[in-house]
């Protein structure tokens, strides 16, 4: 098996910046206490390939809301893995949990960031049973799978990121 990265938390600055963006509302010594409660990405068993992300909250998703969170959740893995996010079976197959973008990729060099690489999921009820979805704190709300990729035999890329979301793109 490859052994090529590690989880780690974000620190608690940067968790507290990114939680007050999404929910506002928070009180500081709840917000220490989210961040106190969240606990590393972990596979369920010894053949699982995906690890789970737990929620750091307790949250409910009423037919078509969006949810943006901040996982707290960083990760440091060799240059030529990624690691991609993708929806729980489970959540999906019951309730249409979607992720809005379908597949998170969290490169390797998103780590050295000025966020720490901080890992949010956007995730929506898409039911179509007009279902709420009650997620649980420490419950597994995505999964996210190493992968090994190449790169092309003339490839010479040298940009430097900083940030997610389109940080490469601001000039396209
Ligand atoms: O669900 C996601 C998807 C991405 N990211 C972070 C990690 C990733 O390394 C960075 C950039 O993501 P991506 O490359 O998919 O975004 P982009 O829109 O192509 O932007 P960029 O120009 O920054 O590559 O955002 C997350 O935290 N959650």
């Amino acid at each position: 098996m490859n052994r090529i990265a590690k989880f780690h938390k974000v620190s608690f600055h940067q968790f507290e910046e990114s939680w007050k963006e999404e929910f506002p509302d928070t009180l500081p010594e709840e917000i220490q206490e989210i961040y106190d409660g969240i606990e590393l990405p972990r596979r369920a068993t010894k053949g699982s390939a995906g690890y789970d992300f737990f929620s750091p909250v307790d949250f409910e998703l009423k037919p078509g809301e969006t949810v943006k969170i901040p996982t707290g959740i960083r990760v440091s893995m060799r240059e030529d893995w990624v690691l991609c996010i993708f929806p729980r079976s489970g959540l999906g197959f019951k309730y249409r949990l979607q992720m809005n973008n379908t597949v998170g990729i969290i490169d390797s060099d998103y780590y050295f960031s000025d966020n720490e690489g901080h890992i949010f999921v956007k995730l929506t009820n898409d039911t179509n049973e007009e279902r709420t979805i009650s997620i649980v704190q420490g419950s597994g709300m995505v999964q996210g799978i190493f992968f090994q990729y190449g790169i092309t035999e003339d490839d010479h890329a040298n940009e430097v990121r900083n940030g997610g979301f389109g940080s490469t793109t601001k000039n396209q």
